[in-house]
């Protein structure tokens, strides 16, 4: 299981993500640019001492990302014409991808997604925070796929 964030504009999100996978032991992919410097300070306050327990890799930009990222299904975590997130069925080698902050992921990375997932909320609502949504996407994927404490 990846995390992968497409272009990033908010430091604090890629900090908690940081967190996130160190927490759970999953790698980190942040396809640039970015909407910021990574000797952020926001990143950093936000990614607190975990940035060492995470493995975390940056790509120039889409085709050096998808160059990189290895086997496994590319699953997009968006709010258009998704599968919701209780009726999906994640794998181990599945990388779930989430898009920039301001405007999600741009048609061409829609396309090139495996699967799309929604996680449903209030129609009333538009989205959820970026680092919010890769914590209940990955929750949810690593205790379908087998969760255990210590990594994986
Ligand atoms: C702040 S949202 C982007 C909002 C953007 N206006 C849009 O509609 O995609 C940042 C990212 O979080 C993820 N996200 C937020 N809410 C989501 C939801 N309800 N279901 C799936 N992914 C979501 C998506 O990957 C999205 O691109």
């Amino acid at each position: 299981m990846r995390l992968a964030l497409f272009q990033p504009a908010i430091p604090q999100n890629v900090g908690a993500c940081i967190r996130l996978s160190a927490c759970f032991g999953v790698s980190l992919h942040i396809i640039e640019p970015t909407g910021f410097t990574f000797d952020d300070r926001a990143m950093k306050r936000a990614a607190l001492d975990y940035g060492p327990l995470s493995h975390m890799t940056r790509h120039a930009g889409w085709d050096a990302f998808q160059e990189a990222r290895g086997p496994g299904r590319l699953v997009l975590f968006t709010t258009k014409g998704a599968t919701p997130l209780t009726d999906f069925a994640f794998r181990p080698d599945d990388t779930l991808l989430f898009g920039s902050e301001p405007s999600g992921a741009p048609d061409d990375v829609h396309a090139a997604a495996d699967a799309r997932v929604v996680i449903p909320i209030r129609p009333e609502a538009r989205s959820l925070n970026l680092a919010v949504s890769a914590g209940i996407g990955l929750f949810e994927a690593l205790r379908q796929t087998g969760l255990r404490r210590g990594g994986r």
